[in-house]
């Protein structure tokens, strides 16, 4: 009868955690095994020349560019998208998409890429966006750092504003922008004090010419090669 009991009772329960425990372990050596991305943020005013950091950053230094902005434009325009009108919503007033869209979208785009190292333009934006790239990406990407474009919030509006022109974006006008701006100063701006109280900023004044900017810029990322 006890016989019987440990088959019945004790033995299928014990199988049971055996397994599981075998397949905790061999996940976490999956993990171990496989390479992390390897991550730069890059952050600052709308119009700060983030976008145009990045490309010059591209043909330099080998990373794959990824928008944030540009991955929910993208996802709006797909007409078999859900998301489409949230998008739209958030981007012309200037307010941030929900994070399990934006970091779905950047988490696919990484895999979709055969490279490493990437430089992701735009986020995290908010509280949201780093709690959830943080609870998405612990066990698959590493932050080196956060590259910081400072720019005046005249020279920005400035800037989108003559882009506007030409952008077709509905967010360069005055009225998306102030929106914007708001965004950025109570949302994003504490993002980049988290990081640099973690010592991972890396500030650029992007005030200057483009050229100036990647001058500068190739001296900070020359540390981290
Ligand atoms: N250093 C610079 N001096 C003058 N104009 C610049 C500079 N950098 C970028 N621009 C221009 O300013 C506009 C905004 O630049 P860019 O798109 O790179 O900024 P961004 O930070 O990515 O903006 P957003 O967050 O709004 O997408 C573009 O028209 C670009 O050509
Ligand atoms: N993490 C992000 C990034 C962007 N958005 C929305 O897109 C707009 C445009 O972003 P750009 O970086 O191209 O200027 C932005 O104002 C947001 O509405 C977002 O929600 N989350």
């Amino acid at each position: 009868m006890l016989k019987n009991l440990i088959s019945q009772c004790v033995l299928p329960g014990y199988r049971q955690l055996v397994i599981q425990k075998q397949r905790q372990f061999f996940t976490g050596l999956n993990r171990m095994a496989s390479k992390k991305y390897n991550v730069l943020f890059v952050l600052g005013g709308p119009g700060a020349g983030k976008g145009t950091q990045c490309e010059k950053i591209v043909k330099e230094f080998g990373y794959v560019h990824l928008s944030a902005g540009d991955l929910l434009r993208e996802e709006r325009s797909n007409p078999s998208s859900q998301y489409g009108e949230i998008i739209e919503g958030h981007i012309k007033n200037g307010t941030i998409v929900p994070v399990e869209i934006t970091c779905a979208l950047l988490l696919k785009a990484m895999a979709a890429s055969e490279k490493n190292k990437f430089l992701i333009d735009g986020f995290p934006r908010n509280k949201d966006n780093l709690e959830g790239w943080n609870r998405e990406t612990h066990d698959k990407a590493t932050v080196k750092g956060v590259l910081f474009f400072d720019c005046p919030e005249q020279e920005c509006v400035q800037r989108c504003l003559k882009r506007g022109q030409t952008s077709g974006r509905s967010d360069d006008n005055e009225e998306s922008l102030k929106k914007r701006i708001s965004t950025y100063t109570n949302s994003t701006k504490p993002i980049i004090e988290h990081y640099r109280s973690q010592n991972l900023v890396m500030e650029l004044n992007g005030a200057k010419s483009a050229d100036e900017v990647f001058e500068d810029v190739r001296k900070v990322l020359a540390t981290l090669e």
